[in-house]
């Protein structure tokens, strides 16, 4: 991607953001989970947020001039259990996304759950003879893991699940990377990228949009973001769609603590309530609850 440069690290950023949500109206903070939030484990039914992340993320949440989101690839119902707080959720990479108590679902991936489902099950047999390969079956797409697997089989994970897709899934569905996983989903040009710009478009006008993540999923939204806010990818300065870096789940708290802060120190807190419609979000009968337009 040529508007990909190393990211900086967050502290360059301190003072524009403070400057931002100065001049803001409100903070839209919109948060990835696994490897931001959550640690990467090995057990990916193991993984947690730190407790300082959870304490951060429910202050935030409680904050009326803050909105918060999670967009995760997990199932949405999923990554709800493990963070509890934020009025929003975005799951399987933005294909499902829950605000205001309603949740919309992205009409071609809903038609396609009945083929990610028979391809999750052909793959449990293809791949259950490989030592710790595990299949994710999140309805709206699929996961296959390999980071227990040993390193000289990972190939054959690779070159089996690319097959299976191939041959059962057609052009209907395609196959995406991760870390140290294999991502099955619908061939639609849709992911967190444009969650995150649903979520935007509901906040008032001056809103500052906020996206940190820590995987290549991540990157759309970090597009998304940066021509209002700021993008924060984290790991290490490899080159990133986010201006700004953090090191780890843990710097990703502190630096929630500190934006809780300054969000507490700046904006405005008459009329924070989110106002605008959301656009494009509600199939055009308004009753569907899909995403209109794809
Ligand atoms: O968008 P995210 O919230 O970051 O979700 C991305 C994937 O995260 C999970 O897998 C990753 O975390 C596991 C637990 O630490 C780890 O074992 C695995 O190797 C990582 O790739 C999750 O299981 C996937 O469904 C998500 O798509």
């Amino acid at each position: 991607m040529s508007d990909e440069t190393p990211p900086r690290p967050v502290d360059e950023a301190r003072e524009r953001i403070r400057s931002r949500l100065a001049a803001g109206s409100r903070l839209c903070c919109c948060l990835d989970f696994d490897g931001t939030l959550a640690p990467i484990v090995e057990d990916p039914d193991a993984a947690a947020p730190t407790a300082e992340n959870e304490a951060a993320v429910a202050s935030l949440s409680a904050d009326p001039a803050v909105s918060t989101a999670i967009v995760s690839g997990r199932a949405l119902a999923d990554v709800r259990e493990r963070i509890d707080g934020p009025s929003i959720y975005a799951g399987n990479h933005g294909l499902e996304l829950e605000r205001n108590d309603s949740l919309a679902v992205h009409p071609v991936a809903r038609k396609r759950a009945a083929r990610i489902d028979e391809v999750c099950g052909i793959l449990e047999s293809v791949l259950d003879p490989i030592p710790n390969a595990r299949i994710e079956n999140k309805r709206l797409t699929g996961t296959v893991h390999y980071r227990s697997v040993p390193p000289a089989m990972r190939p054959i994970v690779q070159r089996r699940t690319h097959a299976v897709v191939d041959r059962f899934g057609g052009d209907a569905l395609e196959v995406s990377s991760g870390k140290r996983i294999l991502e099955i989903g619908p061939s639609i040009p849709w992911g967190k990228g444009n969650a995150v710009a649903l979520i935007a478009a509901d906040m008032q006008p001056g809103a500052v949009p906020i996206y940190i993540g820590d995987d290549v999923t991540d990157e759309s939204a970090f597009r998304t973001v940066e021509s209002d806010g700021i993008g924060i990818r984290v790991g290490g300065d490899e080159p990133s769609a986010a201006s700004y870096r953090l090191d780890s789940p843990d710097a990703v708290a502190r630096f929630l603590e500190w934006l809780e802060s300054i969000a507490t120190e700046t904006l405005e807190r008459a009329g924070s309530q989110a106002s605008a419609p959301a656009r494009a979000a509600i199939a055009a009968d308004g009753s569907t609850n899909d995403y209109s337009g794809s």
